[in-house]
C-alpha cells in the first residue's frame, strides 16, 4: 500500500487526474473504473480542463463504474448515469457507447448484475479503478458485512449512507437500494488509487490503515491489494497514528 499525503481536496484532485492521464498514455485503450460522491468531482474537472489543455483524448477508453441507485433512470438528475454525463462524460471526447454504469431501472436486477460483470471480463478487466471510502468503510456501495468474495449484486443500503448521500438528493429520497460492483470483482482491478479528503473521512482512513482486515469494515480488504495507492489529504490522515505512518510506504508524487 502506498500514501501520498497531499496538503487539500485541489491537491488530491490534481493528482488522481495527473495519475490517470499518465496510465492513458502507456495505454490509450484502457479501462478505467469510476467513482461518483463527492470526492472524485475535482478529479473530473481536472481531467476536463487537462484534456483540452493537453490534447489528451478519451476516445479509445472505456470506463465502468462502480453503482448505481436502483429504481432511477438515466435520465434521473441524481442517477449516477446522470452524475457521470453531467459532470465528465459530456465533456470529453469519449464515446458514450464504451461508458458503462450499471442499469439501476432494469426490469430484471439479476439479469443487469450478471450482464455487468460479463462485460468487465470481456474488456479483460479493470486496468485502474477510482474509489472513494464511505465513512462507514464501504466501497462502491458494499457495505459493512458484504462478503469479500461477492462480484456486481444488489443491496441494501444502510441509513448511514442514505442520510450521507441525502445531500444530493434533489429530488424525491434516497433509494433503499443499489447495485453495486462487488469487492471481488473491484480486487481483481490491475491498479486502484483510493481517495481521501477532509476530516469526516479521518476514522475511517484510520480504520482501513491501522484496522485488521474485516468484512465489517470492507474497505480492509484493500490492503491484501498489490497496486494500491491512497491518495489522502491532511485533514483526513490527521487521526493516523505516528509510528504506523511511519511503517508505511509514503511518497512523494512526481508530477
Ligand atoms: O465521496 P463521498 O460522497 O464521500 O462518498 C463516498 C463513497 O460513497 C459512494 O457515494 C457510494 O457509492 C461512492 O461513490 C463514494 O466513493
Amino acid at each position: 500500500m502506498k500514501l501520498i499525503v497531499v496538503e487539500n481536496y485541489g491537491e488530491m484532485s490534481r493528482i488522481a487526474a495527473d495519475m490517470i492521464s499518465k496510465r492513458m498514455l502507456e495505454k490509450p485503450d484502457m479501462t478505467l473504473g469510476l467513482a461518483t460522491g463527492g470526492t472524485p468531482t475535482g478529479m473530473y474537472q481536472e481531467l476536463i480542463a487537462g484534456a483540452s489543455k493537453k490534447n489528451i483524448s478519451f476516445k479509445q477508453i472505456t470506463t465502468v463504474n462502480l453503482d448505481e441507485y436502483v429504481g432511477l433512470e438515466a435520465t434521473h438528475p441524481n442517477s449516477y448515469r446522470f452524475y457521470m454525463n453531467d459532470r465528465f462524460f459530456q465533456h470529453i471526447d469519449i464515446d458514450l457507447e464504451n461508458t458503462f454504469v450499471p442499469n439501476g431501472a432494469a426490469a430484471d436486477l439479476a439479469q443487469e448484475c450478471h450482464w455487468y460483470d460479463e462485460t468487465i471480463k470481456q474488456l479483460g478487466g479493470i486496468d485502474l479503478q477510482v474509489l472513494g471510502i464511505g465513512t462507514n468503510g464501504h466501497i462502491g456501495f458494499n457495505e459493512p458485512g458484504t462478503p469479500f468474495d461477492k462480484t456486481t449484486h444488489v443491496v441494501e443500503l444502510t441509513e448511514s449512507t442514505r442520510k450521507a448521500n441525502e445531500r444530493f438528493f434533489s429530488e424525491g429520497k434516497v433509494p433503499t437500494h443499489a447495485i453495486t460492483m462487488g469487492i471481488k470483482t473491484i480486487m481483481q482491478s490491475k491498479e486502484i488509487v483510493l481517495l481521501s479528503s477532509g476530516e469526516k473521512k479521518a476514522d475511517a482512513l484510520q480504520q482501513l490503515v491501522e484496522g485488521s482486515i474485516t468484512n465489517l469494515f470492507p474497505a480492509s480488504v484493500l490492503k491484501l491489494h498489490n497496486n494500491l495507492t491512497i491518495v489522502a489529504d491532511q485533514a483526513s490522515i490527521k487521526k493516523l497514528d505516528d509510528c504506523l505512518y511511519k511503517e508505511l510506504e509514503c511518497v512523494n508524487y512526481d508530477q
